[in-house]
Order: C-alpha cells, then structure tokens, then sequence
C-alpha cells in the first residue's frame, strides 16, 4: 500500500498492439508496482469495461480500427468526467497532443517515453484520480453527518461537534494510501484518534507505533527499515524494520516534530517513491502500510522557521486533523470525568464515587494545559484518595492550585489594550466578579478563589453592588 500505488480503482490499458499492451502490463506492474490492470485491445470493448469495472484511469492509444482513440477520450469525458485519460501515442505531432488535452486528456506520451517519466505521469494521474473521490467522499459525509462506524470511536469519549465532524473527516479519508497527519497539543488524544483511523483503515495487518522523537538518525533508519545479517558491527542476525512489522496495517510515528534534520530525508524519500532499503541490501522493500503521523509542534510554524522541510510538510498534511485542546470543548468536561471517574474506580477496585455538582464549576476555571490526560489524573488521583460517598473537591483544588503556581492558567491577556475607553477601577472591578462568577458557574467560594479574594470578601462586595443598583 505505497504512495500512488495499487489504487482501489482499476487502470484500463488499450491498444490494438498486443505486444505493446504486453510490454506496458509488465512496465505498470513491475518497475510501476501496480496491480488493479486491465488491458483491452478492441477499442469497441471500452464500454462494456466501464460497465463492468470501477475504472479510474485509461492508457489510451490514438490510432486503433473500429473506435479511435480520440473518439473513445471525448465519449469518456463526457460519460465518466472524473475518470483520468493518458494518451500513449505512436505520433509525436505538437497539434495531436495538444488537441488530445483540450478534449480533457490528464497527460500526453509517446510510446518511447522513458520508462521512468512515463511512470510518473501514471503516479500523478492516479493520485489525482484518489484526491477527487476522497473530495467526493467528504462532500457526501457532510450531507449524511452521520458516522458509518460509531464503534470505532468509543473509546474517544466526545460530544463536541469539532470533534465530531473531525471523526467524520476520518471515515471519509480511511480508505486512502496518503498519509494521515494528526496535530493537536499534547494530551488531547492524538494516539486514540490514530487508532480509530487505523482501524477505520480496515487492514489486516497491526498498528505499529514508533516514537521517533530523540531518535537518531542511524537508530531511525535501522528502527524503520531493518537490516540485512552483517549490515554493520553487531548485526549478527537479519532483523525487519517496523514498516514490515506494519505491513497491511499502519505505522504509527509519533511525535514526527522532533525528527532530525537527516531522517526527515528518509521519510520524505519513503513516502515519495514507496519504497526503502533495509540497511545492507540492495534490493528495495516495498512501503505496504499506511502512514499516520502525530506531533504536538506547530508544523507550519517549524517549516518557516526552516526547522522542518517544506517539502516533507506537504507531503504530510494532505490529510490533516487538528485536535482541539480540552479548554476549547469544555462542554466535555462531565462526561470525562464520568468516564474517568469510572475507570479509575475499576481499575483501584472501589464503588464509582459521586461527583460534587461544583467540581464541574472548579474543573471549568482551569485551563488544562496537559489536556485530557491531566484530567485522568487528577481523577485518578482523587479516587485513589477517596474513602467513598460523594467525591471531595480537594484534590483537584490542591492540583489545579499547584498548576495555577507553575503556569497552568490561560495565558494572561491585558483585556483594556483594545478599548478606546478606559473603565473606572470601580467598573472594571464590577466586570471582573462577573467573569470570575460566569467561569465558576456563580459558585462564590470558586469565584473568590478566581480572584484571589477571601469569599467573605466577595459577599461584602456583592451586597455593596446591589444596594449602590
Ligand atoms: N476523548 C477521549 N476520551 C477518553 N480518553 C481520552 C480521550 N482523549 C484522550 N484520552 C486519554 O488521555 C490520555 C492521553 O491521550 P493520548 O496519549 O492519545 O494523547 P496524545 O495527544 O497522543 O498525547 P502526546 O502528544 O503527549 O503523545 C490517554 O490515556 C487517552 O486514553
């Protein structure tokens, strides 16, 4: 499952020269790795292929008897259009091949092309083809809003619609040979969502997961691609590599931001030609999984501070999910703690505790910097604390406090540098108890822990407003 390789679809080949139509089968699959082929030497058997097959691509000669080749580009335009055709004529006449693209051909070749520049046209013409029906397939999703799997994503508790519609983009994309980029902070749930398309992907084969931060470029190259007996010092044995580990399933490599300089060329080579050499040989293994990458860096950015390649980058975020941090879906917050309150429960063997209804106020203040899996510990915290009955608030007030010291809170902003108009102190006061009583779900304990006053403190200054009103 390389690159542009194997495409779902079929590839029709026709040409009234058996021969030639022989010799290109054992070009696309041999040196092109291409497997879904179909030859046709009778242009008038054309139509009936269409009917039987999913084609997306048409080698198509010009000069043939009963249907002409340019009969044959025109009728197809018109009754397939998202079908790709590529002339492969005996004539390298100017006025042919431009007339063939004006009737909408993808590319123009002469036969004796080289191989290799003929090859890469069929790679281009194929991958276009794959980008329209995953367009096509996300535009159908966005009409149904409904997923085809829910199961899938079960283990990814969520009820926000960012959330939603990015497991819907997931399912639309599953059955596609491009990467899989996954962005998102960390802690938000990168992992379990390259799960989920893993097993939307629908391969037999396992999901391989490589850390490659810290990585070497040596010990990347070795863990990826394996090595031959006697490869270097120490390789007594022939060891595989992950991508074959990964074979008929999806490789995993997470925390793709941390990856040097130099092994960013390798994978880039990887994912370009779909294939690799295994330290010590010099036959090439064929790229047989589907790659998912993951990273809490901002890509964009590191590409224009040049500290990741552009060209790796593009590669990379043909299909791209950004996952929001917790602080943006709070309304998620109940049901994770409900879903963590449990498993913690099960896993420390005790009855699910109750939650307090102001600890969902308290959790709203904070910010989350570690994301969800800050939550789960500090759920797994409080329950291991907890004696039984309804859960006290305490622990996550010490952590959420703990964090608040070292930096956890949403990042200051000075909220007066947009406003003409300055407020009174008074004003501006009045403004911030509401806020700080808006986040703490008017809970004045939380509230006066917010603005750092006594809760007495702020009933006094409460009572004062609303007798001034
Ligand atoms: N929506 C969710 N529902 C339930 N559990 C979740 C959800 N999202 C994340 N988790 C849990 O939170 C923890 C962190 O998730 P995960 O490891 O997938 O995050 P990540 O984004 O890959 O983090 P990092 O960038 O640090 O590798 C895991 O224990 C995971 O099971």
């Amino acid at each position: 499952m390389s690159q542009s390789k194997n495409p779902d679809f079929s590839i029709l080949m026709v040409d009234d020269e058996l021969p030639w139509l022989r010799s290109l089968g054992m070009t696309l699959e041999g040196p092109g790795g291409f497997t879904n082929l179909i030859s046709c030497s009778d242009s008038r058997e054309v139509p009936e292929l269409f009917e039987q097959h999913d084609i997306g691509l048409v080698l198509l000669d010009l000069t043939m008897p009963h249907i002409s080749g340019e009969e044959l580009l025109r009728r197809i335009n018109e009754e397939y259009p998202d079908v790709q055709v590529i002339i492969l004529s005996g004539m390298n006449q100017l006025e042919t091949a431009v007339g063939c693209m004006r009737l909408g051909a993808f590319d123009y070749f002469v036969k004796t092309v080289e191989e290799d520049r003929l090859l890469d046209g069929i790679r281009r013409a194929v991958r276009m083809v794959e980008l329209q029906r995953e367009n096509q397939a996300i535009r159908r999703r966005l009409f149904k809003k409904q997923l085809e799997h829910p199961e899938v994503f079960a283990p990814l508790v969520t009820r926000d619609a960012a959330m939603l519609a990015i497991f819907g983009y997931l399912e639309s994309v599953s059955a596609s040979r491009q990467p899989l980029l996954i962005l998102g902070e960390s802690g938000v749930g990168k992992e379990l969502v390259a799960r989920a398309a893993h097993q939307l992907g629908g391969g037999d084969g396992p999901l391989v997961s490589v850390n490659v931060a810290g990585l070497d470029d040596n010990v990347f190259a070795d863990t990826l691609f394996g090595h031959r007996r006697g490869a270097f010092t120490g390789a007594d044995r022939e060891r595989p590599g992950m991508i074959e580990r990964a074979s008929g399933g999806t490789l995993f490599l997470d925390e793709i931001g941390d990856l040097s300089a130099a092994s960013q060329v390798k994978l880039l080579r990887l994912l370009q030609e779909g294939e690799y050499y295994p330290l010590g040989s010099d036959s090439p293994c064929q790229l047989q999984a589907r790659v998912i990458c993951a990273t809490h860096h901002d890509l964009a950015e590191m590409v224009r501070e040049r500290s990741f390649r552009k060209d790796l980058y593009y590669r990379l975020h043909a299909h791209q999910v950004n996952i929001p941090p917790l602080r943006e879906r709070k309304e998620d917050l109940p049901l994770l703690l409900q879903h963590f309150l449990e498993s913690a429960a099960a896993e420390l063997e005790k009855p699910v505790p109750t939650a307090p209804p102001e600890l969902i106020s308290l959790l709203n203040t904070y910010s989350f910097p570690g994301n969800i899996r800050e939550l789960q510990a500090m759920v797994h915290d409080a329950v291991s604390q907890h004696p039984g009955g309804v859960l006290s608030c305490d622990v996550f007030q010490r952590r959420i406090g703990d964090a608040r010291q070292t930096g956890g809170l949403v990042p200051a902003r000075n909220p007066f540098t947009v406003l003409d108009d300055l407020p009174t102190l008074a004003e501006a006061g009045d403004l911030l108890v509401d806020a700080a009583l808006e986040r703490a779900g008017n809970n004045q304990t939380l509230a006066a822990r917010l603005l750092g006053i006594s809760q007495p403190a702020l009933s006094k200054r409460l009572k004062q407003r609303r007798e001034h009103a």
